[in-house]
């Protein structure tokens, strides 16, 4: 029967990579990614930027929208302090599967907990079900038209503090218009976009950080 594209990011995964050795894993990833089929990794070009505000923030609590396979999971887990956790939403329970393999290659499953189901609905059993009081570091990756709902909703659970750090993935492409309005027009919200390309390719992207004022 015909794989799946993450299930051949997978086994890239499992043949390339050094188990217990997230670096390894983020390399073999993206030299399939690069040299064999695209696939919707933030990458190495965004995801040097994305290492860069992981390390400024030094957070010890991360939210990730939209795990896909784990790589932008297992590329931030990497960078975290002890103790430091990483909560993962995915919707797609194919995604969720891999996701899960590529992080215990990594060794990292005591830093990062994968949660499958809508961000919608998951966002608000954030406080109750997880022990979260609020996020240091926000990565959206997932739908494009759930970045700004999902921000507000964020907002209204007190998921947010003062100096919380939103990091949003593909601002230009696939884009995310309304996002990008309201966190730049908001005076709650101090915006910075970092110029960069669609992961593996020449085409204009960026992540946009906006840094929440309370
Ligand atoms: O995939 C999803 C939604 S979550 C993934 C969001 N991420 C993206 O869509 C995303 C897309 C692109 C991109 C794609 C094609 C282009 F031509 C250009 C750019 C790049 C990114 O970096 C991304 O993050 C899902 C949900 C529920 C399901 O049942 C299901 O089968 C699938
Ligand atoms: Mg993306």
């Amino acid at each position: 029967t015909q794989s799946t594209r993450p299930q051949r990011i997978l086994g890239a995964v499992q043949q390339n990579a050094t188990r217990g050795d997230p670096r390894s894993v983020v390399r073999a990833i993206d030299q399939y990614c690069r040299n064999q089929e695209w696939a919707m990794n933030v990458g190495d070009e965004k995801g040097c930027i994305l290492d860069s505000v992981v390390s400024e923030v030094n957070p010890a609590t991360v939210l990730e929208l939209g795990t896909y396979c784990g790589y932008s999971t297992v590329r931030i887990a990497s960078l975290l302090p002890p103790h430091a956790k990483l909560i993962t939403l995915e919707f797609n329970p194919e995604f969720a599967v891999i996701a899960r393999q590529v992080i215990a290659w990594a060794g990292l499953e005591d830093k990062i907990q994968l949660v499958e189901g809508a961000s919608g609905d998951l966002i608000p059993k954030m406080k109750e079900q997880f022990g979260v009081e609020t996020f240091d570091l926000v990565f959206l990756d997932h739908w494009k038209d759930r970045y700004l709902p999902d921000t507000k909703l964020m907002e209204e659970c007190g998921l947010l503090r003062k100096g919380s750090v939103l990091l949003a993935d593909n601002v230009i492409c696939p884009g995310t218009p309304e996002y990008l309005e309201f966190v730049r027009s908001s005076p709650r919200y101090e915006s910075q976009y970092f110029k960069s390309h669609l992961e593996y390719t020449k085409v204009e992207d960026g992540l946009e950080k906006s840094v929440f004022l309370g």
